[in-house]
């Protein structure tokens, strides 16, 4: 079984009379990327906070690797790197003296750990001023600050707001080295559910303080029908190296000939690249299917419903 990283019961919170959080019951595995996903003001922010102590819960529960007593919650929270909001940076300095103010600031000991976090997020080489850094940049250097203490839990909120499509390539990649190599576990929120879908592979839906569903990747691709359509000169080769190569049979041809891959939808690049390997020509890959965006709305929809 996997262990529980972050377990939540009934978890509320208030400010002055309005509920933004109402009775959060959440459990976060080991070793997942979860996508946190909810409009502007939706209460994720708020989440995140409690999470890390930044603010207090007016009731409910909350446990970091089962412990939920306050000086043991607070113990369990080195284990948690989080960029929360933007990062604060010291313009006039650059990222690796950014990176060695945080680190003794936060008395993290292995000076090392400042190379280590730079190269894992593309600036090592980088002698510029925090000050002319592309927002992208920022964004990175604020998640290797998170990064530091070589965290087993990170927690990010909204990394890729305001990203060009390179940017957000860039921290996605960032995110699943972090996930595969290291099993680190993931929480990531974002307003848009398009941007962390090559991401997260579990979704968790939040409305006016509410979570109105979890589901996975898997489940979210079904509901929405998606799946990834290969046009090719050579179907049957293209079948063949599917099968082989990407050990798989969820897949369908039709009449047209164009191919229906319902696997991989999250790792596009190694569908070309089996391809390309078997040298199948491809004239035409790309996903298709009903819009994430439009699903989500549907059950922010449904919740709305519910609750007028
Ligand atoms: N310190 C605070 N005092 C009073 N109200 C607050 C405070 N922090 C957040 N709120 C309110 O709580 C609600 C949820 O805010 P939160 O920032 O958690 O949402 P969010 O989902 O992160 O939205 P966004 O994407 O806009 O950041 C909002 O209505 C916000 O105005």
């Amino acid at each position: 079984m996997k262990s529980v990283v972050l377990e939540t019961q009934a978890l509320t919170k208030f400010y002055r009379k309005t509920a933004v959080l109402e009775q959060v019951n959440l459990r976060l595995e080991q070793g997942k990327i979860y996508g946190f996903v909810g409009q502007n003001g939706a209460g994720k922010t708020t989440f995140l906070r409690l999470i890390t102590g930044l603010a207090f819960p007016s009731s409910g529960k909350l446990a970091l690797w089962g412990e939920s007593a306050t000086e043991k919650l607070q113990e369990q929270r080195k284990r948690i790197g989080s960029m929360i909001e933007s990062p604060a940076l010291f313009p006039n300095l650059t990222a690796w003296q950014n990176l060695e103010v945080q680190r003794i600031l936060r008395g993290v000991p292995d000076k090392e750990s400042i190379d280590r976090t730079l190269k894992l997020v593309g600036l090592e080489k980088s002698q510029k001023k925090v000050r002319n850094f592309s927002l992208g940049m920022k964004q990175r250097l604020g998640i290797a600050m998170a990064l530091l203490n070589t965290p087993e839990f990170l927690i990010l909120d909204e990394p890729v707001n305001g990203l060009d499509p390179d940017g957000i390539v860039k921290i996605r990649r960032l995110l699943k080295t972090l996930n595969q190599e290291y099993g680190m576990t993931i929480l990531i929120s974002s307003h848009i559910l398009e941007e962390l879908y090559q991401t997260a592979t579990e979704f968790i839906f939040i409305d006016r303080g509410r979570i109105v569903e979890e589901i996975s990747v898997r489940a979210l691709n079904e509901h929405c029908k998606r799946y990834i359509s290969i046009r090719t000169t050579d179907t049957q080769g293209a079948i063949l190296a599917i099968e082989e190569r990407l050990l798989t049979d969820h897949f369908r041809m039709m009449p047209d000939n164009e191919i229906r891959l319902y696997d991989y939808l999250d790792n596009m690049e190694k569908v070309a690249k089996a391809l390309a390997e078997a040298q199948i020509l491809v004239t035409g890959l790309s996903i298709t299917g009903g819009t994430l965006e439009d699903y989500f709305l549907t059950k922010v929809g449904e919740n709305r419903w519910q609750t007028f």
